[in-house]
């Protein structure tokens, strides 16, 4: 209820003014997410103090997340926030029956075991596009799925999130929380490739939206602000919270700040669990590593996050916590991104010194380079037979085939397995609010204030029509001038009307 709502956001509120221990605060977010939350709001005017204070509040409640809270029921639940616990309680209780209970671990701690995905390609016709795949990922680290194109990231991220096309079957487990479990949306997010927005509106605007049509009507407005603005903070939008998204006539944010917005978005709802699709494509290298930097302050506040990442830079690089590293399907490493490098030496591919460690592990699994390697010639060719570089002795294929079984043999895979086993056994509760919890009056109210809006900003959709409109007026208006009164005319008038009306009926079909 709103009042449980009210209470557990005030409950945290005196809660968190306790002075916090050192570990405590450190858990709690990345210095620069916590620095811009210091900053406070952004934009100016008058209401810059309402808005600052929405957002410390709002801080408050993001910052609860990863810490522990007690259930009503008097446990102790781990790594929830009392909003997160509150929509999902409001969610699962039944008319008449009390809250549902929250059982010990409620962070997302996934994990998949020998998973492997075939598509149906026609009659009789299938492809293996993952295969035998095993691996975890816990609360506060950040995964990256990386390999080259088509190697399986995208269908290995649909699998986890359970989102995976009708063409595609799933073999294997994929575990949350020890449990198996759809999930849905709330309990986890998926942040796609594209940045649906709409251009018109500001991004604070989008946000807001965006929480009136997800967030229960019962909560109270101030704390739907205070919970948009305190995302806005998070995501170190602050600077950009009035701008518009941007359109083709509309200059608007910049394409990092786009996908932070998107981001943003997925936020709202508190999951714990965050897959996205290649956050960083079509950034540059200053971007991406902003965008990444925010995932793991996303994952250092106690979320499970997993991205795609198709090329990182070596300062993205660094900012991984594991790395799973595909190719053809296949699992090619799956560890601490910081130990890859000794994995790719120990199979006798070492990461030349000036070279970026992530560049170097593509070049190694990217089968398409033995193309490249035979349309060499000359000088090129020449130099590549006197190199000393172990890639430049074997075929990609083979340098794959060798980099695979010595995975399969070595100790980070028996570390994994071993990993999934642990993680599997500890059970606790798969946060699923079930999608939005807005009434459909509120959903309809919302979109449609939010779509006039938007047509009286969009010059081509409003305006530009509304000048059509006017010349065509004006047009067939003038057809009527000085024709007469007399009877013959009336009929002329009424013949050029109809086919005017008709035309026009024409030209919309058309
Ligand atoms: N539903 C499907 N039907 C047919 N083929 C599929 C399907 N899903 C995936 N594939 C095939 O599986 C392979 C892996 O695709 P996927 O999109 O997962 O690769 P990726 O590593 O994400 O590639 P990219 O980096 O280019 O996005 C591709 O060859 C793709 O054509």
């Amino acid at each position: 209820s709103s009042q449980q709502l009210n209470t557990s956001l005030t409950s945290h509120r005196t809660a968190s003014h306790r002075p916090a221990s050192p570990s405590e605060e450190s858990s709690r977010a990345s210095p620069p997410v916590r620095a811009r939350a210091m900053r406070g709001g952004g934009g100016g005017g008058g209401g810059e103090d309402t808005r600052r204070t929405a957002a410390g509040q709002a801080m408050v409640e993001l910052q609860a997340n990863g810490a522990t809270a007690t259930s009503a029921s008097g446990a102790m639940v781990v790594g929830l926030s009392p909003l997160s616990e509150t929509l999902w309680r409001d969610s699962k209780a039944m008319p008449g029956a009390g809250a549902a209970a929250l059982i010990g671990e409620v962070s997302a701690r996934l994990t998949w075991k020998d998973l492997s995905v075939t598509v149906a390609l026609g009659p009789g016709k299938t492809q293996t596009v993952l295969d035998e795949l095993t691996g975890f990922a816990e609360p506060g680290s950040l995964t990256a799925l990386m390999g080259p194109s088509g190697s399986g990231k995208s269908t290995l991220l649909d699998a986890l999130a359970g989102r995976l096309a009708a063409n595609a079957f799933l073999s294997g487990s994929v575990l949350l929380n020890g449990r198996k479990a759809k999930l849905s949306f709330g309990a986890a997010a998926y942040v796609t490739q594209d940045d649906n927005l709409i251009g018109t509106l500001t991004v604070r605007e989008t946000i807001g939206y965006s929480a009136l049509l997800r967030l229960p009507d019962k909560m109270p407005r101030d704390d739907k602000r205070a919970l948009v603005e305190g995302t806005i903070v998070e995501m170190g939008l602050q600077d950009c919270a009035d701008t518009v998204i941007g359109n083709w006539h509309l200059r608007g944010v910049s394409g990092g700040e786009k996908r932070r917005v998107s981001i943003a978005l997925e936020l709202l709802m508190r999951p714990r669990l965050l897959f996205l699709d290649e956050p960083t494509s079509g950034l540059d290298s200053s971007s991406a590593f902003f965008v990444t930097q925010t995932l793991r302050g996303l994952a250092r506040d106690g979320r499970t996050v997993i991205a795609s990442i198709h090329q990182p830079s070596s300062e993205v690089f660094e900012l991984f916590d594991m790395l799973f590293l595909l190719s053809g399907g296949k699992n090619v490493y799956f560890g601490q991104a910081a130990q890859a490098c000794e994995f790719f030496a120990e199979v006798g591919f070492p990461c030349p010194p000036l070279r970026n460690p992530s560049d170097h592990f593509l070049r190694c699994v990217n089968s398409d380079f033995d193309k490249v390697k035979a349309t060499l010639k000359g000088s090129m060719k020449a130099r590549i037979e006197r190199s000393d570089d172990p890639l430049d002795k074997i075929t990609t294929s083979e340098a794959i085939r060798k980099l695979v079984s010595a995975y399969n043999r070595s100790q980070y895979y028996y570390a994994a397995r071993e990993k999934v086993n642990d993680i599997a056994r500890i059970k606790g509760t798969v946060m699923d609010s079930r999608g939005s919890q807005a009434s459909f009056l509120m959903q309809a109210c919302t979109l449609t204030r939010r779509s006039f809006i938007n047509m009286s900003r969009d010059f081509g959709y409003y305006w530009l029509r509304l000048l059509i409109y006017l010349l065509v007026t004006v047009c067939i208006g003038t057809i009527y001038l000085d024709v007469g009164t007399k009877y013959t005319s009336i009929l002329v008038s009424l013949k050029v009307l109809i086919s005017g009306y008709l035309d026009q009926n024409a030209m919309n079909l058309l």
